[in-house]
């Protein structure tokens, strides 16, 4: 185990790039990732994005470029077209979402902060996929409640990406499950909570994290025994729960 002053320096020392949730062992290993694999495929649209989230206040809430990346190749696997994405914030994993959809794929994607989403949107219009955007301002949960009711839209959603209030997480699930396809998927970021899912109950958490923390583990809890769904857990950006739609 590391002395508290080492500890203190390795973390002082911690990587800086945008997006970036400290989940790898090694930052060196997490900069490999991205310079080898990242980095050089990043389409240019999702770089320029990701510079100017970069100088946002809350960049800390951006979904990261190996994210990024992993979800726009899981789009693709999947053949999804009709996608769902709760939790917008500037628009970078909406953005590696729409480039990776068809040309009739459709986001209905739905954040509480418009500003923050007309940051990203100039970029996303010049990339050439706005068109496949439906951006709902407000919170999402009345959204999908509207959209339960209709059975029309029971099992119509191939691809559903939740980065929002961690709070709401069980509630999205219980909607969502009604409204992704079986065989689609749900994937619901943040599942690792800043690693603090495993922190000890003293430990010297921030605020926001110990206070979001208990839903995270509520939540996690609920997905391992959910038997309409298969799971993965990655430790990718966050930590990111991939679940398939079984029945
Ligand atoms: C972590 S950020 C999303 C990051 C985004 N996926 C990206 O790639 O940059 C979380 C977002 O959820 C939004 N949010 C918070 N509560 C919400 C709610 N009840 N309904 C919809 N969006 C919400 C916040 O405004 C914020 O933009």
């Amino acid at each position: 185990m590391a002395a508290k002053g080492e500890e203190q320096q390795s973390q002082a020392g911690r990587h800086q790039e945008v997006g970036h949730k400290s989940l790898l062992q090694s930052d060196a290993l997490y900069q490999y990732i991205l310079e080898t694999s990242v980095y050089p495929r990043e389409p240019e649209a999702m770089k320029e994005l990701r510079e100017i989230t970069a100088r946002h206040p809350w960049n800390i809430m951006t979904t990261s470029a190996d994210e990024g990346q992993f979800l726009n190749m899981l789009i693709k696997l999947t053949n999804a077209k009709n996608t769902m994405e709760i939790g917008v914030y500037t628009g970078y994993s909406l953005l590696a979402t729409a480039l990776a959809l068809p040309e009739d794929g459709k986001i209905l994607a739905m954040d509480i902060n418009r500003e923050n989403y007309e940051l990203g949107l100039p970029i996303i219009e010049k990339a050439g996929v706005a068109h496949k955007i439906e951006f709902k301002e407000g919170p999402a949960l009345p959204v999908l409640d509207q959209l339960v009711v209709d059975e029309k839209n029971h099992g119509t959603y191939d691809f559903i990406f939740v980065d929002a209030d961690k709070d709401n997480y069980i509630n999205y699930h219980k909607r969502l499950i009604d409204l992704v396809k079986v065989g689609g998927v749900i994937g619901y970021d943040n599942t690792l909570w800043n690693g603090s899912v495993v922190a000890p109950p003293d430990a010297p958490l921030r605020k926001y994290v110990r206070y979001y923390r208990d839903f995270v583990l509520e939540l996690n809890k609920a997905l391992a025994v959910d038997p309409r769904i298969e799971i993965c857990m990655l430790p990718v950006g966050d930590g990111i729960t991939i679940c398939r739609r079984i029945k």
